[in-house]
């Protein structure tokens, strides 16, 4: 009925207001100046979307159930620079959802390891595919849709594939994909009609190093092995290329595979994303905003690693996306004042020792010629603190380094153009050009080794020696560091010897350090919703949970210290839970997600039985 009130309904806001907050006038709004529903002119528009206008609210009522599927905040731009684009309509908050979006193909990655065909799960080789020979888990998964394109392929070709080889990167399985879609072509034309429509970056492909790869590799396959011939090179290429560039990672339970996804594919890269994704347990692709969106402001994905250097990041996006990120972080030197790509300079370090040691000779001459000493502060309570002002404190004179505390730069070697691959860097201090090619060396062997480490699951011990090794190198907060950090956090409380409640309050407080600093770069890097910041918020309401209880306990902090700490504790115990509530259940991040809400329990009873107030 015209005028009935609906729930779910948005609200109406007049046509003046939305007009006033896009700047635009009705001839160059994105709105229609008329009613959808009578087409006399509109006085509102949808509050949903601020797209869509009515002459009255009962028009806006009435037109609901047809508006509904179409109503989101945001719509599609382009440009020259960046092709198609999603831009916000209006004002959208962190958390809202932006598009579920159903996948158009699912495939293995590119580069994989032997996995089923039809479920995905890693495969031993146990079971073959009875019809055309790849590895599947049992014959369940025989018959599934997603296997029957390359099946098909296989069987026609009359040679049965025999995969010999398990557990690592099989060049095989880099045609299934393109098989995949290419079959497409006769069997779903409106599915391959809509991936034809996205970005291949055709002509920038061409002539690359990926291109001859992948010549070899799936077009000869295509064509020698599977004797597809109607499928010419060019258009295969096309497919690799529309693989490239759209395909969005899924993390499964025990792999990962490729999901090529209609709408998703608009977003444009940054490299510090406003939104957050998801896939439900059917695959989709949830997107909801990360942090909140203003109108006109583009909605953004990162396409690459955010937790590595400028120069990383770039390659990555110039050789598998084909463009140059201009983004705020790329063009920024010290990428938004986090440093992590910064090295340290050595000659600002030793002059800045010989100025302090100066100093310090200074001061205890006028001691010794003063009173006493008062001797060395005691306590658990001073140790940790000291512990802890190392890290917040000013750590631009520190010997690790860190977040700028001053206007004054610190000692910070950066690349003087991020841009440029052969960048010349300079200290930001005392303005000194590293001319040769030795940033770039460093940090390569440098990152080697950590990778070596976090591939052989490195310990509490073995971590903290590459900290200390290379720390005289490297801003505390560079990307090498963060991972390792990102690594250690989660060791100090799952190791053996260190588990939680046997972690001495030192430990305690090393763990709440390093999920600072590690939260201190997320929250410029990936902030908002991320998995990422959910994830240290866990830990670090552990490393407060426990120390505030062990302190307590002994007697080494008051109630009101241990008051404070819990506050803390609960304070990111509840970030952390808001957070991980997008997650899906299926996923640790989910469920690490459920346990933060039963742990918000535990800390009120605690909390409560002090009869401490908030
Ligand atoms: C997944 S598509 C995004 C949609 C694409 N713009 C379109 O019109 O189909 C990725 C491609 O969009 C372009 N693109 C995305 N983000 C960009 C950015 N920040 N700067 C330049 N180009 C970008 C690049 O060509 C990239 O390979």
């Amino acid at each position: 009925m015209p005028g009935e009130s609906r729930g779910d309904v948005p609200a109406a806001v007049p046509l003046q207001i939305a007009l006033q907050a896009s700047g635009a006038s009705l001839t160059n709004s994105h709105t229609p100046a008329a009613c959808a529903e009578c087409k006399k002119p509109s006085t509102i528009v949808c509050g949903g979307c601020w797209q869509l206008g009515f002459c009255a609210r009962d028009h806006q009522l009435s037109g609901w159930e047809k508006h509904r599927p179409k109503c989101r905040p945001w719509r599609i731009g382009c440009s020259s620079e960046l092709g198609r684009f999603m831009v916000a309509t209006r004002d959208i908050a962190a958390g809202e959802l932006l598009l579920e979006d159903q996948p158009l193909l699912l495939g293995p990655k590119m580069i994989t390891e032997p996995v089923c065909l039809g479920c995905y799960r890693p495969v031993n080789g146990d079971y073959q595919c009875q019809s055309c020979g790849f590895p599947l888990c049992g014959p369940q998964c025989e018959d599934t849709d997603d296997h029957e394109a390359e099946c098909k392929a296989v069987r026609d070709s009359g040679i049965p594939v025999k995969v010999s080889v398990f557990g690592e990167i099989n060049s095989m399985y880099e045609c299934i994909t393109p098989v995949r879609i290419l079959a497409l072509r006769d069997d779903a034309p409106s599915v391959w009609n809509k991936l034809m429509t996205l970005e291949s970056n055709s002509d920038m492909r061409d002539g690359t190093e990926v291109a001859a790869i992948t010549q070899q590799t799936v077009v000869d396959i295509i064509h020698d092995r599977l004797r597809l011939e109607q499928f010419d090179t060019e258009i295969i290429e096309k497919v690799l290329g529309i693989i490239d560039t759209n395909g969005f990672e899924i993390r499964l339970p025990d792999s990962s595979i490729l999901g090529v996804y209609a709408t998703a594919s608009m977003l444009e890269h940054d490299c510090v994303t406003n939104t957050h994704r998801t896939f439900d347990a059917d695959l989709n692709l949830v997107v909801r905003a990360a942090i909140p969106i203003k109108r006109g402001d583009h909605l953004t994905s990162c396409y690459t690693d955010p937790l590595t250097t400028t120069a990383t990041r770039q390659e990555h996006l110039r050789s598998s996306k084909y463009f140059i990120c201009r983004c705020k972080r790329c063009v920024d030197p010290t990428e938004l004042k986090t440093y992590v790509s910064a090295l340290i300079c050595a000659d600002c370090v030793k002059k800045q020792a010989e100025e302090e040691s100066k100093k310090k000779s200074a001061a205890q001459g006028k001691q010794a010629g003063g009173r006493a000493s008062r001797g060395k502060p005691g306590g658990v309570m001073s140790r940790i603190n000291q512990i802890q002002s190392t890290s917040k404190g000013d750590q631009s004179s520190s010997k690790e380094g860190g977040a700028e505390s001053s206007e004054e730069p610190g000692p910070w070697i950066v690349p003087q153009d991020p841009l440029s691959p052969s960048s010349n860097w300079k200290c930001l201090s005392c303005g000194y050009p590293t001319t040769d090619d030795y940033p770039d060396r460093i940090t390569e062997v440098v990152a080697e080794e950590a990778e070596e480490l976090e591939a052989s699951s490195a310990t509490v011990a073995q971590c903290e020696a590459f900290l200390e090794k290379w720390n005289h190198l490297f801003h505390q907060d560079h990307a090498i560091f963060i991972n390792i950090k990102y690594a250690l956090l989660h060791l100090y409380g799952s190791e053996d010897g260190y588990e939680l409640d046997d972690l001495s309050p030192i430990h305690l407080a090393r763990k709440e350090e390093l999920c600072r600093q590690v939260l201190k770069i997320a929250d410029v890097l990936v902030p908002g919703i991320s998995r990422l910041r959910g994830s240290v918020l866990y830990e670090l309401y552990q490393a407060l949970y426990y120390k505030a209880q062990a302190l307590f306990t002994v007697g080494a902090a008051t109630s009101e210290q241990a008051r404070r700490i819990a506050m803390d504790a609960m304070t990111a115990l509840k970030e952390c839970a808001r957070i991980l509530s997008y997650e899906p259940e299926v996923q640790p991040e989910g469920q690490l997600g459920l346990e933060a809400k039963d742990e918000i329990k535990k800390l009120q009873q605690w909390i409560k039985e002090e009869g401490w107030k908030f």
